[in-house]
């Protein structure tokens, strides 16, 4: 059996990098005037190449969803930078697509036409964009459900309307944030099967935030670690050369996953610990 996972050096440089993230620091003003501001992160730097699928895991309140709002341009680093293909990011970042934990489904529309509104927003005719709609509902297996509204679809179809509203306009980044976190778990199964599928079709650059390592060994490329913070830093990374295309539940059974994921639980478990024992909970 080959060697499958590798320790990457910190701050490893690649070259075609879709999203970097150079001595990030992230700051929020603290909600009384005389006290110090937060620090949730502070020298952070991850880059994600060109159709690289990254996964960051790390104990909660560590930072995780801090960073992925820097990368979206939601947020504004007090220190360090943030570049999307090489470009230093001014506001929103019109590249990415982001998907959340909640839905971001307008209750009122159908999923037709939920999926077809990023299109008309941005000019695209209603008719072309209910065709295209169409057709990325029917690639999400959707096709029977196009008139149903989101109150009569389950949070597994929910969550196929949402990739489907992203996936339409056709970003070069995708940002998801623990996208599967409120599902059942052969549903999170599914759902990482479908985004893979997608991803191995037209791949994107991902950076995808998820507080289960065996769904991040699953699903990426890389798995990055973050410390516990505050001023939480990545800790450590490591390349997953498991191969493609995978089946997340299969994969799973593989010797070289269990050997990946003692590895990476032996440096992440101590920063749980760290995260526990002052009072913060679990993972
Ligand atoms: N607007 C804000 N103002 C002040 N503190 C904030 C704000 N947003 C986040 N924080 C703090 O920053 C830290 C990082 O939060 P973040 O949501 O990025 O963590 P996370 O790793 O995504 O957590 P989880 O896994 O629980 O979702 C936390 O301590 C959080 O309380």
């Amino acid at each position: 059996m080959g060697v499958v996972a590798a320790q990457v050096p910190l701050g490893t440089a690649l070259t075609g990098s879709a999203v970097t993230l150079a001595g990030l620091r992230i700051a929020f003003p603290a909600p009384r005037r005389r006290e110090p501001p937060f620090t949730a992160v502070d020298g952070v730097d991850l880059e994600v190449a060109t159709g690289e699928f990254v996964a960051i895991v790390g104990p909660t309140g560590c930072g995780k969803s801090t960073l992925l709002n820097a990368a979206a341009g939601l947020l504004v680093p007090s220190a360090g930078r943030v570049a999307i293909f090489g470009e230093p990011l001014a506001g929103l970042n019109r590249r990415a697509g982001y998907l959340f934990q909640a839905d971001a489904l307008l209750p009122w529309r159908t999923a037709l036409d939920n999926v077809a509104v990023g299109l008309e927003v941005a000019g695209v005719p209603t008719g072309e964009a209910r065709a295209r709609a169409r057709g990325w509902l029917d690639r999400v297996g959707l096709a029977a459900f196009l008139q149903r509204y989101p109150h009569m679809l389950s949070g597994g179809q929910r969550k196929r309307v949402g990739l489907a509203q992203v996936l339409i306009r056709d970003p070069e980044i995708l940002l998801m944030d623990e996208p599967f976190g409120p599902l059942d778990a052969l549903t999170r199964q599914f759902m990482g099967n479908l985004l893979l599928e997608l991803w191995g079709a037209a791949r994107k650059a991902v950076l995808f935030v998820t507080h289960d390592l065996e769904e991040a060994i699953a699903l990426a490329d890389r798995v990055v670690i973050m410390g516990a913070g505050p001023a939480a830093r990545i800790i450590g990374e490591w390349r997953v050369e498991l191969p493609r295309p995978r089946d997340i539940a299969e994969v799973r059974l593989e010797p070289d996953f269990h050997r990946l994921y003692r590895d990476i639980w032996s440096t992440l478990r101590d920063e749980v610990a760290k995260t526990y024992a002052r009072g913060e909970g679990p993972l």
